[in-house]
């Protein structure tokens, strides 16, 4: 097996604030969709090629994890920009799959490792994997996986921290299945389950985000018959084998996202180059409406402020196409510096407010009401040292600190490098003072 290259754990951000962005900002492939498609190349003993996967820690963990199942990798068609290397074209193959186990060891570290499940109970008839791990956001319970698996006919116990799946004898079976909850992870799963089961199965109030329509377009290349993506009925009749695709990553909404309330927090003119505006059109309205200018060109999209300041703004989080939940924490770190107050209130994760204590070691003044926080603009944020909670979280203090007058050290960055490929780089490219320090 070839060497997975590995983040630096105990790395730092060191931010001066007070730069305006100006300049162009490549947007990576994104993560949220790249991992689901890299867990599709189980279903095929062909290459499923995929172009635009960001270099980022979740993307190695899954190369890892993929390997201790079979798939084997090669890279090629790195692309260079600015002098760097980033989103690479990645060939998986699993031509056999040596072992239907995925390890507490592995999956513990990333949520959605856990959906190897769906693609091993598919293909070989059973899977064992360990209960998941990821950003530690709320309980993140299982359940909908399991009841959906076992309305395709799947045996299912639970033994000892690991979900141990049966399909049976002959295959999966078609199914109606309505989710109670629309969740993102469930839908991925049962839309490559069902991809390889007997017969149709119906999915009602499926989730609707663009890494779910990506992951269907890749399914339907290899074969599948999928109708119905992006809308909250899904419908797959399934084949008996899948063959090898070409396909590539969409371009990452909560990169794109991020950087354009980082624009909105500092001023300043920047491309963000690649992103499409239709993938979140939500924020950009909510973004609108807080001054910010956002246009989309042939390149990219365009974000612009003025020193005009930030209008206060509320809001909450929902399923795609509402405001997405990973967005809030970043959002809430714009409200900070607004002229006035916002309420924004987090519907997905129980316990995703993590960011607010350490917004408020930078000044910001914000309070929780159960699900809801009630941010007070203020004049100005100052530069404090701040601890990464999780990867959104993490991203919001760098935003912040962009703003902030001063210094701004963000410890703990091994969240950030789970999903924001060359932060620092493509910051400074645009004026910001931002540095790696190792740690
Ligand atoms: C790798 C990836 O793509 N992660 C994204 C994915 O996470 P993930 O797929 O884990 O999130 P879900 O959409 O499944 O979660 C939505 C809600 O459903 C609940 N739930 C989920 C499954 C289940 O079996 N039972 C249950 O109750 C969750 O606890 C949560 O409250 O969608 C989230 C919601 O947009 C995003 O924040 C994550 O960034
Ligand atoms: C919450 C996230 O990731 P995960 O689901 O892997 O924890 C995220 O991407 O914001």
């Amino acid at each position: 097996m070839k060497q997975v290259r590995s983040f630096a754990f105990m790395d730092r951000i060191r931010i001066v604030g007070g730069n305006k962005l100006n300049g162009i900002i490549p947007i990576s492939g994104a993560k949220n969709a790249a991992l689901p498609l890299m867990i599709a190349s189980l279903l095929t003993d062909d290459t499923l090629t995929l172009d635009n996967v960001p270099h980022l820690a979740d993307v190695e963990q899954l190369i890892r994890i993929l390997g201790n199942h079979g798939v084997d990798y090669s890279v090629t068609g790195r692309r260079e920009r600015q002098g760097d290397t980033y989103s690479r074209t990645i060939h998986f193959t699993a031509r056999n799959i040596v072992d239907t186990t995925a390890p507490y060891e592995l999956v513990s570290k990333m949520r959605a490792s856990f959906w190897v499940i769906g693609p091993l109970l598919a293909r070989c008839g059973k899977a064992r994997v360990s209960l998941p791990g990821g950003c530690a956001i709320g309980t993140r319970p299982v359940d909908l996986f399991i009841d959906g698996l076992a309305a395709l006919g799947a045996r299912i116990e639970i033994e000892a921290g690991y979900v141990e799946a049966t399909a049976p004898r002959g295959g999966l079976i078609g199914a109606a299945y309505t989710f109670p909850k629309v969740s993102v992870g469930a839908t991925h799963v049962l839309l490559m389950a069902a991809s390889l089961a007997n017969g149709r199965t119906v999915l009602k109030n499926a989730a609707r985000e663009p890494e779910v329509v990506n992951l269907a377009d890749c399914l339907n290349a290899m074969g599948a018959k999928i109708t119905g993506a992006g809308t909250s009925t899904v419908t797959i009749d399934g084949v008996t084998s899948l063959s090898g695709a070409r396909h590539a990553v969409i371009p990452d909404r909560i990169e794109t996202g991020t950087y354009a309330m980082a624009v909105a927090m500092t001023g300043g003119d920047v491309l963000l180059g690649g992103a499409r505006s239709d993938l979140l059109e939500n924020a950009f309205d909510v973004l609108r409406a807080t001054g910010t200018e956002i246009t989309q060109t042939n390149e990219g999209v365009r974000v612009r402020r003025n020193g005009a300041g930030v209008s206060p703004v509320d809001i909450t989080t929902e399923p795609f196409p509402g405001f997405p939940t990973d967005l809030q924490a970043q959002f809430m770190g714009l409200m900070t510096m607004a002229k006035g107050r916002s309420h924004i209130t987090e519907t997905i994760f129980e316990n995703r407010f993590m960011h607010v204590q350490e917004l408020a070691r930078l000044g910001a003044k914000i309070s929780l009401s159960g699900q809801t926080a009630i941010v007070d603009g203020v004049e100005a944020l100052k530069g404090a040292p701040v601890m990464a909670t999780d990867l959104r979280a993490s991203v919001s203090l760098v935003i912040a600190g962009l703003a902030a007058e001063g210094e701004t050290v963000v410890n703990r960055v091994y969240h950030l490098d789970r999903g924001f490929e060359r932060l620092e780089a493509k910051l400074s490219a645009c004026g910001a003072t931002v540095e790696r320090i190792s740690g």
